[in-house]
C-alpha cells in the first residue's frame, strides 16, 4: 500500500469529514448558500498566499534538485496561475481584488495554514509534504467525485467543480502523490509513521473546519 493510501485508511473518519462535508455536498447539488461560497472564496484567497509560503519552505527543505524544482513549480503555479484564476472567479461572484486584499484571515485559515507551516519548519520535507497532502490530493478527490456523480448544467458551482476535476489539477494531485510516496520510500521509518499519521489527521480535520467556517460565517450574516 502506498504511503498516501495508508494514511488515508488510518485517518478514514477525518478524511470522510473533509471530502464528504456538507459544504461539498452543497457544491455538488448546487444547494450551497451563495454567501457561504463567497465567504469561502475570500478565505481561500488568503489561504493560497500562505500555501505559496509553504511551498517556498519546501524549496528550502528539499535536499535534491528534483524536489526543489517540483516545489518551485508548485509555488509558481499557485502565485501566477491559481491566484489569477481565483481573482477571476471572485469577480464573477461580485468580489473585487480590493475586497480580497482588505479581508481579515479567519481563525480556520490561520489555524490550518500556520499548522502546516509549523509542521514544515520543525520537521523535514516528508513532514511538510504529509501536512500539505490532504489539500492538493483531497481537492482532486472532491472535484473528481462530484464530477463523476454528474453536475446539473445550471449548478452555479459547476466551474469550480470542473476546475478541480479537470486534467490539469488531477495531474498536479497525481504528481503530489508520487512525490509523497517517493519521499516515504526514502525516509519513512516505523517510528516516524505515528507522527506522520497525526499530521495527516490534523490537516484533514482542519480542511473540514475550513468548510465549516464558511457555512457558519454565512449562517451568522
Ligand atoms: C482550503 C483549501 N484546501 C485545498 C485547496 C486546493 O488547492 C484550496 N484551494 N483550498
Amino acid at each position: 500500500m502506498s504511503l498516501f493510501e495508508r494514511l488515508k485508511a488510518d485517518a478514514a473518519r477525518e478524511w470522510a469529514s473533509y471530502v464528504d462535508h456538507a459544504f461539498v455536498r452543497g457544491l455538488g447539488d448546487g444547494s450551497l448558500p451563495q454567501a457561504a461560497f463567497r465567504s469561502y472564496l475570500v478565505q481561500d484567497y488568503l489561504f493560497l498566499i500562505q500555501f505559496a509560503r509553504a511551498y517556498g519552505l519546501a524549496v528550502y527543505k528539499a535536499d535534491r534538485l528534483s524536489d526543489m524544482r517540483a516545489a518551485a513549480a508548485t509555488l509558481h503555479a499557485i502565485l501566477d496561475v491559481e491566484m489569477d484564476l481565483h481573482v477571476r472567479v471572485c469577480a464573477g461572484w461580485g468580489l473585487e481584488a480590493a475586497d480580497l486584499e482588505a479581508a481579515e484571515e479567519g481563525d480556520a485559515c490561520v489555524a490550518y495554514t500556520r499548522f502546516v507551516l509549523d509542521a514544515g519548519l520543525r520537521g523535514d520535507l516528508l513532514d511538510l509534504t504529509v501536512a500539505l497532502s490532504p489539500c492538493v490530493i483531497g481537492y482532486a478527490e472532491i472535484g473528481g467525485g462530484l464530477a463523476a456523480q454528474g453536475v446539473a448544467p445550471n449548478n452555479p458551482y459547476r466551474p469550480w467543480i470542473e476546475e478541480y476535476a479537470g486534467a490539469a489539477y488531477q495531474d498536479v494531485a497525481a504528481s503530489a502523490r508520487v512525490t509523497l510516496d517517493r519521499l516515504g520510500a526514502d525516509r519513512l521509518t516505523p517510528q516516524r509513521y505515528r507522527e506522520l499519521k497525526r499530521l495527516f489527521v490534523t490537516a484533514s480535520r482542519l480542511e473540514a473546519a475550513f468548510w465549516q467556517a464558511a457555512l457558519d460565517d454565512a449562517a451568522a450574516d
